[in-house]
């Protein structure tokens, strides 16, 4: 590796890729989820696995060993591309393609998640909430007048 490419590397932060998922209930509140051990909610997603066929198919696998929920892939909606510091990797990125998705529950907390929570996007008030979700994505779910 020569010198610029050594600095470069040294100053990129390491990106963390992921697919996430906006679930939204009867009353417009969205899911959120937290992971044993970490601090803050977050949505549920997660990384691309090597047998995943396409982004969809990413999030319906976690949503599946995340919630126990069965994610309907007609009508989802591409929100976008979307980074923020990532939660609980410091000095990361994460940078999430967010698709708003139905998905039939119940939604039970599995695997690593520790906590399930439904918030009002518009008020979220002081449940602890990653920088992508509070800044970015929460924002997206608030009704227009
Ligand atoms: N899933 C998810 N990850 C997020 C969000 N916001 C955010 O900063 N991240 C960061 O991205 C990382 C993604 O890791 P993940 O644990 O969800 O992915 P995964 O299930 O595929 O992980 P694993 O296979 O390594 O266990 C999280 O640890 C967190 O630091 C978010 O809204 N959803």
């Amino acid at each position: 590796m020569g010198l610029h490419q050594a600095m470069s590397a040294a100053a990129a932060p390491r990106i963390v890729r992921i697919v996430a998922g906006m679930i939204r209930n009867d009353q417009g509140r969205v899911l959120l989820v937290r992971k044993r051990g970490a601090e803050v909610f977050q949505q549920p997603g997660g990384k691309r696995d090597a047998g995943d066929q396409d982004d969809l198919h990413t999030l319906a696998r976690e949503l599946k060993e995340e919630l126990g929920c069965t994610m309907q892939r007609d009508g989802a909606q591409l929100l976008g591309c979307f980074s923020a510091s990532a939660a609980n990797e410091p000095g990361c990125v994460v940078e999430a393609i967010v698709y708003e998705v139905r998905a039939s529950g119940p939604f039970t907390a599995c695997a690593e998640i520790e906590a399930l929570q439904w918030v009002d996007p518009a008020q979220p008030g002081d449940l602890p909430i990653a920088q992508l979700s509070r800044e970015q994505l929460l924002p997206l779910m608030i009704p227009k007048p």
